[in-house]
C-alpha cells in the first residue's frame, strides 16, 4: 500500500482508479505540499479552466510562504469538489517537466487521466519547464539523424544505434566490468571521486563517443534518460576554442545563446534556477582532445560567480573543475591519452568498440537485405582483420556504407581479398566521395565495370583541394572552416556538395558566414596525408607530422594545470595533449606510400616523386625505430630481459603493418632484443594484431608477450596466431576472448609445446573452452603458470581443469578466482593436489564453495608437502606488494567462499600436521570467532604459516 501521509494521516488508498481525486489529494496533502515547486503555473490553469475565480488566485497569492499557499490551493481545490480535484492532478500529470518531482508518485497511485479530464485544456505559463521544454525539443530535432555524406540519405539514430563495449574503470585505469545500458553511464556504478562532477568518457578515433552522447541527448529528449536532470546542455569542446583570444562571455551567455535561449523569461527565473539547483542540469562536453592552447589561460583569473565574463576556455575548465555550478553532472569525452587528473574525474568509461555479437546487431540493421547480409558477413567472416577493423563503429560505418554503394553501382564489386588496411578503409570511402560526384554524368541505373584509378583521376582536381584544406587544418590545428579558408584552397560551391565536408552551425553567434568541418576528424588527417603526397615541391614535408608528434610527446602537460594547480614551470606549455589526428596523418601517409597503394597513386602523382617520398619514409621509420627500441627501459627478470614497451610503440607498429615493408618488419624484429615484451595496458585493439603479427614473424627468437588489459578480443587472437608457436609466455588477461581464441591457443600452443605461462585472467571462456586450456596443461610440460581467474569455469569446466593440472609434472601456480567451480569441482582439485608433484600455490577463492568442499581440501592437502600458498589471489598480491592493500570489494571477492564453522576443525588439522604450507586466506566466509579457536590453537604447532587471514 502506498504510504506517503505524514504522521497522523489516514493511510494512502492502493490505487487511483477505486478512489475519488479529492481522496488522494487529501491523503497525500504533506506530499503535494513539499513536492510542488511553485504555484504560479496551477493557480494560472485552475483560473483559465474555470475552477478558480480571481478572488481565489488573490487569496492564494496574499499567503506568504510558499508552503502555505500550497496549503491553500490544495484547500481550495478540495472545497470546488471531484472536477476541480481530478483537474488539479491532470495539470501535474501533463505539465511533467514542470512537476517532475510528483511524476515517480503519480506512477506510484497508478494515477491515468480520464477521458472527460483530458478534454480540458492545459498551459504551460512555468518558464522552468518551458525552457525545458523548448531544450527537449530542440536536442530531440538536432539528435534524430546520425551524419551521413549525403544530407538525403541520413539514417535515424534509432535505426541504426548499436549497443557498444563500455568498460568502467577505476582510478587506476583498472577495469570494473561493463555498462549494460546508457542509463549506468550517470549512476554511481564505478564513481571513484565523488566529489568530482566529471564523468570522463574515452576511446580511440570513431570509437563511437559522439554518437553516444546524441543517443543520450536522444533519450533525454524524449524523457526516456533515467534522470531527474530538467536541463541538458550540449556543447563541443571545438567551439571553445573558435573564440577570438579577447572574447568574454557569461555563463548566461554561454548556456543561453550558444546553446538555447529561454523565451518570455522576463525574471530570470531559468538562470536563478540553474544557479540554486546544479544538480538538476548535465552537460555533454565532446572532445576534448581538440582543445588546443593557443589562448594563455594561466594569466587569466579563476570565475568563481556565476555573473562574472571570461574567455568561454576558461568558463569550461571552471565548469569541469566544479567552480562553477558544482553539482552538476559533465559528461566529458576524449580520445583516449587525453590527460585528464583523476581529481575532476567522478567516474571513467572507455569505449571499446563493437564485440562481434554488436557487429553482428549493427550489420543487421544496416542490410536489411538478406542477400546482402550474406555477403557482407561472408567478407566479414573471411577476414577477422577486417572484423577487427569493423570493431570501430566508425571504420564498419565506412565499410559497410561503400560496400552498400560500390555493391548498388559497380557488377564486380568486392572487399578485397588481400588484408585490408586502414587506409584502404578510407581510399574506399573517398571512392565512393568521388564516385557519386561523377555519378550523374553516368547512367545511375546503369551499373559499370569498378575502376578505381580512373575515378580517383576524374576526381583529382576536387580530390586534391579538399586535400589542402585538410592540411592546412592539421598544419594550424584547425578543424573549423570558413568561407575564406575554403575558397583559398580553390574548393567550389559543387564541391561542398561532395560530402567530404558538412556545413556546421557557426558558434561565435556573431552572425558570420557559413562554417564547414571534414565529416570526421580521421578523414581530415586522411586528406591531409594525401595533400602531402600530391605535393610536388617538397619531398621531406612529408615528415612534418612525425617530428611535430615527437615534439608534442616531449613537451607533454597538464590542460587542467591552470584550475587545480597554478604551477609556473607549466606556464606557456602547449595545451593540446592529444596528438592522434597527426598520428592518423603519418600513418595514413605509410599507407599511401605502400607498395599496395602503387598502381593507384602512380596515376595521381609522379611516379618519380612518389619514389623519392616512399624512400624518404622507409629511411626515416627504419631510423626511428632502431632509435626507439634502443632507448626502451628493460630489466632482467626470471624470464630473462624484459622490456616495457609505450604506447607510442603501437603507433609504430600500425605506421609498420600499413606501409607493408618486410624490410621493416624485420628491423623491427631485430631491433627487439629482450625476451620478453610487456604491451599490458597500451590500449592495443584488435586490428593491431595484424600489425604485430607482421613484425613477430620476422622474429627467429622465442619471446615472452604480455598483452594484459588491453582490447584484443577473438578477432585479434586469431591474428597472432601465427606468432603464438614462438611465444614462451602469453599473456591475455582481461581481453574479451573467448572458447574459440582457446581454441585457437590449445592448436598453436601444443604445436611447439615451449609456452610457460599462460595468463586469461577475466575473459570470458567457459566450460567449452575448459576443455581446450586442459589439453594445453596437458600437453605442454613446461607450463607453470596459469591464470584462470574470473571467468565462466563451473564445476565442469573445473573438473576437466583439475583432471589436467593433476597430470602436469610442471604447474606451479594456478590462479582460479572468481568462478563457480563449487563443491564438486573442489573435490576434483582436492584430488589433483594430493601428492602433486609441483603446484606451489592455488586460489580458488570466490568459487561458491561451501565447508563440504573445504573439508576434502583440507584433508587432500594433508597429503601434499609442496603447496605453499592457498585459497588467495597471488596476482592481487603481486600488484599491491606484500603489504596487502586491499579495498573493500576486492577484498570480498578474494576469498569469499561459503565456508562455515564445522570447516574449522578440518582446517585446524591442517595447520597442525604442518606441511609446510606458508599462506592461507580465508577471509569473507562465515567462520565466527568461536569456530576459529580450534584453527587458533593449532597455530602453536605450526612453523611454516606465514599469513592467515
Ligand atoms: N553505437 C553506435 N552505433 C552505430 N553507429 C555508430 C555507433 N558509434 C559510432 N557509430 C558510427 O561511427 C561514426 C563515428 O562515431 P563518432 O563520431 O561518435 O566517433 P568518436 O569516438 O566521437 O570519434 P572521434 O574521437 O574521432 O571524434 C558515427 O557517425 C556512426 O556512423
Amino acid at each position: 500500500m502506498a504510504a506517503h501521509g505524514g504522521a497522523g494521516e489516514p493511510l494512502a488508498p492502493p490505487l487511483f482508479g477505486h478512489v475519488a481525486p479529492s481522496l488522494i489529494i487529501n491523503w497525500h496533502r504533506e506530499l503535494l505540499v513539499s513536492q510542488t515547486k511553485g504555484v504560479q503555473c496551477l493557480l494560472d490553469n485552475l483560473l483559465q479552466g474555470g475552477f478558480f475565480c480571481v478572488e481565489d488566485v488573490e487569496i492564494v497569492q496574499r499567503t506568504p510562504t510558499k508552503s502555505d499557499q500550497m496549503r491553500k490551493v490544495l484547500e481550495l481545490v478540495l472545497c470546488k469538489g471531484e472536477e476541480a480535484s481530478e483537474y488539479f492532478l491532470y495539470v501535474l500529470y501533463y505539465l511533467r517537466d514542470a512537476y517532475m518531482d510528483l511524476q515517480p508518485w503519480l506512477e506510484e497511485i497508478q494515477y491515468l487521466p480520464s477521458t472527460s479530464v483530458v478534454e480540458i485544456n492545459v498551459v504551460n505559463t512555468d518558464p522552468i519547464s518551458k525552457y525545458c521544454e523548448k531544450l527537449r525539443h530542440e536536442l530531440g530535432q538536432d539528435t534524430r539523424f546520425i551524419m551521413s555524406y549525403a544530407q538525403r540519405e541520413e539514417t535515424q539514430l534509432d535505426q541504426l544505434y548499436t549497443h557498444t563495449q563500455m568498460e568502467v574503470q577505476n582510478d587506476l585505469n583498472e577495469s570494473l566490468g561493463f555498462l549494460e545500458s546508457l542509463d549506468q553511464v550517470l549512476d554511481d556504478f564505478g564513481v571513484f571521486n565523488p566529489q568530482a562532477d566529471v564523468i570522463y568518457i574515452t576511446g580511440d578515433a570513431g570509437m563511437g563517443k559522439s554518437l553516444l552522447l546524441q543517443k543520450l541527448q536522444n533519450l533525454w529528449s524524449k524523457g526516456e534518460l533515467q534522470t531527474n536532470a530538467i536541463f541538458f546542455f550540449t556543447f563541443r569542446c571545438r567551439m571553445f576554442t573558435a573564440f577570438r583570444e579577447t572574447a568574454e562571455i557569461s555563463l548566461r551567455d554561454l548556456l543561453f545563446k550558444h546553446s538555447c535561449y529561454p523565451d518570455d523569461d522576463l525574471d530570470d527565473e531559468v538562470f536563478n534556477y540553474i544557479v540554486r539547483f546544479p544538480e538538476r542540469i548535465i552537460f555533454t562536453f565532446d572532445g576534448y582532445d581538440e582543445i588546443k592552447g593557443d589562448v594563455d589561460l594561466m594569466n587569466v583569473t579563476e570565475v568563481v560567480s556565476t555573473e562574472d565574463k571570461a574567455h568561454p576556455l576558461l568558463l569550461l575548465i571552471n565548469l569541469l573543475c566544479g567552480k562553477l555550478l558544482r553539482g552538476s553532472r559533465k559528461v566529458l569525452t576524449a580520445r583516449t591519452g587525453t590527460e585528464v587528473q583523476n581529481r575532476v574525474v567522478r567516474k571513467k568509461v572507455l569505449l571499446r568498440g563493437f564485440s562481434p555479437v554488436h557487429l553482428q546487431a549493427y550489420a543487421a540493421l544496416h542490410f536489411k537485405k538478406p542477400e546482402h547480409r550474406h555477403l557482407v558477413s561472408v567478407h566479414l567472416d573471411a577476414s577477422p582483420h577486417l572484423c577487427g577493423l569493423c570493431s570501430t563503429p566508425l571504420f564498419c560505418w565506412i565499410v559497410f556504407k561503400s560496400f552498400k554503394h560500390l555493391h548498388a553501382v559497380h557488377n564486380n564489386f568486392t572487399l578485397s581479398e588481400k588484408c585490408f588496411t586502414i587506409t584502404d578503409v578510407f581510399l574506399l570511402f573517398s571512392e565512393v566521395f568521388l564516385s557519386r560526384w561523377a555519378l550523374p554524368a553516368k547512367n545511375p541505373l546503369k551499373k559499370s565495370a569498378r575502376c578505381t584509378s580512373e575515378t580517383f583521376k576524374t576526381g583529382l582536381r576536387p580530390l586534391g583541394a579538399h586535400a589542402k584544406l585538410a592540411l592546412r587544418g592539421m598544419e594550424r590545428e584547425c578543424f573549423l572552416f570558413n568561407q575564406e579558408d575554403v575558397s583559398a584552397c580553390d574548393l567550389t560551391e559543387e564541391d561542398l556538395l561532395m560530402g567530404f565536408l558538412r556545413p556546421v552551425q557557426h558558434y561565435d553567434a556573431c552572425g558570420s558566414e557559413a562554417t564547414f568541418e571534414f565529416l570526421h576528424v580521421t578523414l581530415q588527417s586522411f586528406l591531409a596525408a594525401f595533400a602531402l603526397i600530391l605535393n610536388c615541391v617538397d619531398v621531406r614535408s612529408i615528415l612534418k607530422f612525425f617530428a611535430e608528434c615527437k615534439r608534442k610527446r616531449e613537451s607533454s602537460s597538464f590542460p587542467w594545470a591552470m584550475c587545480v594547480a597554478k604551477s609556473s614551470k607549466q606556464r606557456g606549455q602547449d595545451a593540446f595533449k592529444s596528438n592522434e589526428h597527426l598520428q592518423y596523418t603519418n600513418l595514413f601517409l605509410c599507407g599511401l606510400l605502400a607498395k599496395d597503394h602503387e598502381s593507384l597513386m602512380d596515376h595521381l602523382v609522379p611516379p618519380d616523386l612518389l619514389k623519392k617520398k616512399r624512400a624518404l619514409l622507409k629511411a626515416y621509420l627504419s631510423t626511428s625505430i632502431r632509435s626507439h627500441l634502443r632507448g626502451l627501459p628493460t630489466y632482467n627478470s626470471n624470464e630473462g630481459k624484459r622490456v616495457h614497451v609505450l604506447p607510442n610503440f603501437i603507433w609504430m607498429l600500425r605506421c609498420i603493418f600499413e606501409t607493408g615493408s618486410n624490410d621493416v618488419a624485420r628491423l623491427t624484429a631485430k631491433g627487439i632484443t629482450a625476451n620478453f615484451i610487456k604491451l599490458g595496458y597500451c590500449n592495443v585493439y584488435s586490428g593491431d594484431c595484424t600489425a604485430l603479427n607482421f613484425v613477430l614473424q620476422h622474429r627467429q627468437k622465442l619471446l615472452g608477450v604480455d598483452m594484459d588489459n588491453n582490447n584484443i578480443n577473438d578477432y585479434g587472437v586469431e591474428q597472432l596466431r601465427p606468432s603464438f608457436s614462438k611465444m614462451t609466455v602469453v599473456r591475455l588477461c582481461v581481453n574479451q576472448i573467448s572458447d574459440s581464441s582457446v581454441k585457437v591457443l590449445a592448436e598453436e600452443l601444443c604445436k611447439q609445446k615451449i609456452v610457460k605461462v599462460l595468463g586469461l585472467y577475466s575473459n570470458l571462456i567457459t566450460d567449452a573452452g575448459a576443455k581446450f586450456v586442459a589439453q594445453i596443461v596437458e600437453e605442454c610440460p613446461r607450463l607453470q603458470i596459469l591464470k584462470l581467474g574470473k571467468n565462466k569455469f563451473t564445476s565442469v569446466g573445473g573438473t576437466c581443469l583439475a583432471n589436467a593440472i593433476k597430470k602436469s609434472k610442471s604447474v606451479f601456480d594456478v590462479g582460479m578466482w572468481g568462478n563457480t567451480v563449487g563443491d564438486e569441482g573442489a573435490k576434483v582439485f582436492a584430488d589433483a593436489l594430493r601428492n602433486h608433484p609441483s603446484l606451489n600455490s592455488l586460489s580458488l577463492s570466490a568459487n561458491g564453495i561451501t565447508s563440504a568442499g573445504a573439508k576434502i581440501l583440507a584433508e587432500a592437502l594433508l597429503e601434499n608437502t609442496v603447496l605453499r600458498i592457498f585459497w588467495y589471489d597471488p596476482e592481487i598480491k603481486f600488484k599491491h606488494g606484500q603489504n596487502t592493500v586491499v579495498t573493500g570489494p576486492r577484498n570480498k571477492q578474494l576469498v569469499e567462499n561459503k565456508l562455515t564453522d564445522d570447516v574449522a576443525p578440518h582446517l585446524a588439522k591442517l595447520v597442525e600436521a604442518n606441511t609446510g604450507l606458508s599462506d592461507l586466506w580465508l577471509v569473507s566466509n562465515q567462520l565466527t570467532a568461536m569456530g576459529l579457536r580450534p584453527l587458533y590453537e593449532a597455530l602453536a604447532h605450526n612453523t611454516a604459516l606465514k599469513d592467515i587471514w
